[in-house]
C-alpha cells in the first residue's frame, strides 16, 4: 500500500465512515491500508478503564498512559521499519494545512492516537518520541470533544493526494490552498444550463478563448481571496514583479 493507517480511539465506530467512498475505496484497492483499533483492547481491568483525575486538579479527566503504551507498543513495536509518524489531534497542536497533508500523504506509516476528556497524559508522546516521530496537529482554533473528527479530517486531504485515488488529479493542483495555484482560493464553477432561474454562465466561460478563461479564473481567483481570506493574497517581493500572478 501507499500509505498504512492505524487509528486508535476509544469510539472505533466514529471512524465507519472512512469505509465509505473515495477513502473506502482507496482502502478496497489496497492503496491504503486502514485499520482502527479499540484502546480499550489494552485495558485489564474490569472496567476497562481509561481515563483517572487530573494530577494538579482541575476540571475533567485525563486519559491515562498505561493503555496508550501497550496499544503504541503493540502497533509499534520496538524495531519497526518505517518509523511510522504519531499524529496526535489536540488543540495545541500546529495547524493543519494542504503543506502539512502534503508533508503526511509522504509518509508510509501513520499511526493516530484520538484523545478524548481533556487529553491524553503528556508522557505518552514524551515516550513515544523516544521512537518514533510525534506530530501534534490542530484542525483549527476552535475545541472539539475529542481526536476523532480531526482524524477523518486529515485522513481525507491526505489519502485524497494518493496516486490514484482521485480520478483526476489535474483536480489536485487546481484548488484552493495548492501551491500550483499560489495558495489562492478558486473560483466560482458552473455547469449546464446556462441559464438557471435567470442566472447567466458569465460569457467568458462559453467563449472557447482559453487565454481569456485563465485570465478571468485568476482575475476571480485573486478577487475572492482579497475579499475571504486577504492574509492568503500573496505580497509582490521587490525584484519579482508580478509574475506568476499576471
Ligand atoms: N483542532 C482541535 C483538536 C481538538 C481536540 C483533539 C483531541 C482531543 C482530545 C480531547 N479533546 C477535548 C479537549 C477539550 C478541551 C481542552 C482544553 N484544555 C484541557 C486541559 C486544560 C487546559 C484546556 C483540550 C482537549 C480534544 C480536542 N479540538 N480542536
Amino acid at each position: 500500500p501507499a500509505l498504512r493507517a492505524d487509528v486508535v480511539t476509544i469510539f472505533p465506530d466514529y471512524l465507519a465512515p472512512l469505509r465509505l467512498s473515495l477513502i473506502g475505496r482507496a482502502a478496497q484497492t489496497g492503496i491504503l491500508d486502514l485499520a482502527v483499533h479499540d484502546l480499550r483492547e489494552w485495558t485489564h481491568d474490569r472496567h476497562r478503564t481509561v481515563d483517572d483525575t487530573p494530577y494538579g486538579g482541575g476540571a475533567g479527566m485525563v486519559m491515562r498512559p498505561e493503555p496508550w503504551g501497550e496499544a503504541l507498543g503493540a502497533l509499534v513495536p520496538p524495531g519497526t521499519t518505517p518509523v511510522p509518524r504519531l499524529v496526535v489531534p489536540t488543540p495545541a497542536g500546529r495547524r493543519f494545512t494542504q503543506a502539512v497533508a502534503v508533508e503526511l500523504a509522504a509518509e508510509p506509516h501513520l499511526v493516530f492516537a484520538c484523545g478524548r476528556y481533556e487529553g491524553i497524559d503528556a508522557r505518552v508522546a514524551a515516550d513515544a518520541a523516544t521512537r518514533m516521530r510525534v506530530d501534534e496537529i490542530s484542525i483549527g482554533d476552535y475545541v472539539l470533544n475529542g481526536g476523532e473528527a480531526a482524524v477523518l479530517v486529515v485522513l481525507e486531504a491526505v489519502v485524497r493526494l494518493l496516486p490514484g485515488v482521485v480520478g483526476n488529479p489535474e483536480s489536485l493542483t487546481e484548488e484552493s490552498h495548492a501551491a500550483e495555484h499560489d495558495g489562492l482560493l478558486e473560483g466560482p464553477v458552473y455547469t449546464k444550463p446556462p441559464v438557471w432561474r435567470g442566472h447567466e454562465v458569465p460569457p467568458v466561460l462559453l467563449s472557447g478563448d482559453h487565454g481569456a478563461i485563465g485570465r478571468w479564473r485568476r482575475e476571480q481567483a485573486l478577487e475572492r481571496t482579497a475579499r475571504v481570506r486577504p492574509d492568503l493574497v500573496p505580497v509582490p517581493v521587490a525584484g519579482r514583479g508580478l509574475d506568476g500572478l499576471t
